[in-house]
């Protein structure tokens, strides 16, 4: 199974945004987070920002939605040409038909679990993601601490896809490093998103290059 990994521009310089794209463009996807203050208690950008950010054609976007309503806004995310909207779970309230919604705007689909929440609550709709989010920080900021305790969580997901022969993608995002990559890949994941470790490192785009080699010798399904 191929191996991604997808920079969080969170921590990046806000004011020139385009460039922390390009200085990553090795990446297979960049990673942008929006938070709407409500849902988690920071604010980040919208849609107007990810539009300017998909124009500017440097890689495929993942937006992780953290956000109150995503029944509501997710879509248009996908309907800008974002490659892949994420929605949490805690806020969404008819998954099932968030995901077609996505879908029928060309994107794909994704839910997103906070470290609290039992991965139990995607099987009704879990065959019709392609991706799921686990994740491994408390959602709202950058540059916290990974949380080993996760990783049963990750492997559980990747017992029930094992199981029921699925190919779906589990991400692990918050606190990813050189130092944690290999223990999430052994879990069960198979994209990484980074943020801190990629742009606080002298060089962002060699950074995603050592990623990328610890992920193809341990991701394991
Ligand atoms: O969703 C997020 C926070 O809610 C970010 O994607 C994540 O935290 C990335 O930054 P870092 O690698 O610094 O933790
Ligand atoms: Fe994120």
């Amino acid at each position: 199974m191929m191996s991604t990994i997808s920079p969080s521009i969170l921590n990046a310089d806000a004011a020139n945004l385009g460039a922390a794209l390009v200085a990553v463009s090795n990446a297979d996807f960049a990673h942008v987070d929006v938070m709407d203050n409500h849902f988690v208690p920071n604010l980040t950008w919208g849609l107007p920002v990810v539009e300017a950010l998909v124009n500017r054609n440097v890689l495929p976007l993942d937006a992780h939605l953290m956000i109150e309503d995503p029944d509501r806004w997710a879509p248009a995310y996908a309907e800008v040409g974002c490659a892949s909207v994420t929605f949490h779970h805690e806020a969404c309230r008819d998954p099932k038909k968030l995901v077609k919604e996505i879908h029928r705007h060309g994107a794909l689909a994704a839910a997103a679990l906070k470290p609290g929440t039992d991965p139990k609550v995607l099987k009704p709709y879990l065959s019709e993601l392609d991706m799921v989010l686990v994740m491994t920080v408390e959602p709202g900021f950058g540059g916290q601490a990974f949380m080993p305790q996760m990783l049963p969580k990750v492997q559980e997901i990747r017992q029930w896809l094992k199981a029921e022969n699925l190919e779906i993608r589990i991400q692990v995002d918050g606190g990813i490093s050189r130092a944690n990559l290999a223990q999430a890949a052994e879990a069960g994941a198979d994209v990484f998103v980074a943020g801190s470790a990629i742009f606080r490192a002298n060089n962002p785009a060699s950074e995603v290059e050592v990623l990328r080699g610890i992920a193809q010798e341990h991701v394991c399904h």
